[in-house]
């Protein structure tokens, strides 16, 4: 299904890149039908294109009838320019997707001619490793084929779920921007190991082996993250000193927060468009 498609992202930065490296690993589009553009910086298109083996060019010089499906990926700051500036060049048959934090479906259509097809699309940056947690919520428009086709794209970049668009704030709170919650937990843990006299780099190691058993026992065992928690705490041992030290320095409820605050984020960035267009 997508061996003959021709993928465009407009925007060439790291979550471009990331999305890229998992598509080309993926071996599903060919790399040579895949491009990569952004407004100015040649020397990245260069860098993408040599590390992947696609095309680098600059957006001026997309030739759209040539693509099948389009990428937005710059940051929502930039979509209007954007919008603008593909609106007369996309034919009703060809799909957008957009991964932007905070940009609707409803947004995009009432910026491009009537009818457009759209996909909202919130991936993370593990893309880089075919191991995104993705959401996909189509526009009002879009075809069943389509839908199909972005399924089957996003699925080269890691496990996709098609949710409902008013639950995408959320979504991206917990997986979009997620990866940066573990990264500083990692920060942490290596910190504490190399006080306590460990070598940086093997506290590292350990740390996120730790992360990796404990994410795959919550995938493939019936148990939930409570009794899986639950099974580590011996009494008075070890894990429950851990587990009082992090509820008594706010542990679960920074979690909590920091899920909350990104959602929060993710509905002030629709707001604040949706003001500026109806202003
Ligand atoms: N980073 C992440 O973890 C995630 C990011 N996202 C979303 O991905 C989007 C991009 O994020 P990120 O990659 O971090 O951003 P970057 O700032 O790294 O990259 C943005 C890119 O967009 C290009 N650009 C801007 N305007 C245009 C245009 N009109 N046409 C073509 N290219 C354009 C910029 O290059 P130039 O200035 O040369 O044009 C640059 O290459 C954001 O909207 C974010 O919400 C979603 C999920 C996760
Ligand atoms: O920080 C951001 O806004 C983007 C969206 C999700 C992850 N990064």
């Amino acid at each position: 299904m997508l061996k003959n498609k021709t993928v465009a992202f407009l925007g060439a930065g790291s979550m471009a890149e990331a999305m890229i490296s998992g598509m080309v690993q993926a071996e599903k589009v060919p790399a040579n039908q895949i491009i990569v553009t952004n407004r100015s910086n040649a020397e990245r298109l260069n860098e993408l294109e040599t590390k992947y083996g696609i095309k680098g060019m600059k957006r001026e010089d997309l030739v759209f009838e040539d693509v099948d499906v389009f990428i937005l990926a710059m940051k929502p700051k930039d979509i209007d320019v954007a919008l603008h500036s593909i609106k007369t060049h996309l034919q009703p048959h060809q799909l957008l997707l957009s991964v932007l934090a905070g940009i609707s479906t409803s947004y995009m259509e009432d910026h491009l001619a009537q009818g457009q097809q759209v996909i909202r699309v919130m991936p993370n940056t593990s893309s880089m490793m075919g191991e995104s947690a993705t959401a996909m919520s189509p526009g009002q428009y879009t075809a069943m084929d389509n839908v199909m086709i972005a399924k089957d794209l996003l699925t080269c970049i890691g496990e996709v779920y098609t949710i409902d668009e008013e639950k995408m704030d959320i979504f991206t709170g917990i997986a979009g921007s997620g990866p940066a919650y573990f990264y500083y937990l990692m920060e942490h843990i290596e910190r504490a190991g190399a006080e306590e006299g460990l070598d940086p780099e093997m506290a590292r190691q350990i740390g996120a082996q730790t992360i990796l058993g404990a994410a795959k026992m919550i995938m493939e065992q019936d148990e939930t993250p409570a009794q899986l928690r639950e099974n580590v705490t011996s009494p008075n041992g070890t894990t429950a000193a851990g587990l009082d030290a992090l509820a008594k320095f706010g542990g679960g409820e920074a979690i909590t927060q920091a899920v909350k605050g990104a959602s929060k984020r993710s509905k002030e960035i629709s707001s604040q468009l949706q003001k500026v267009v109806n202003a």
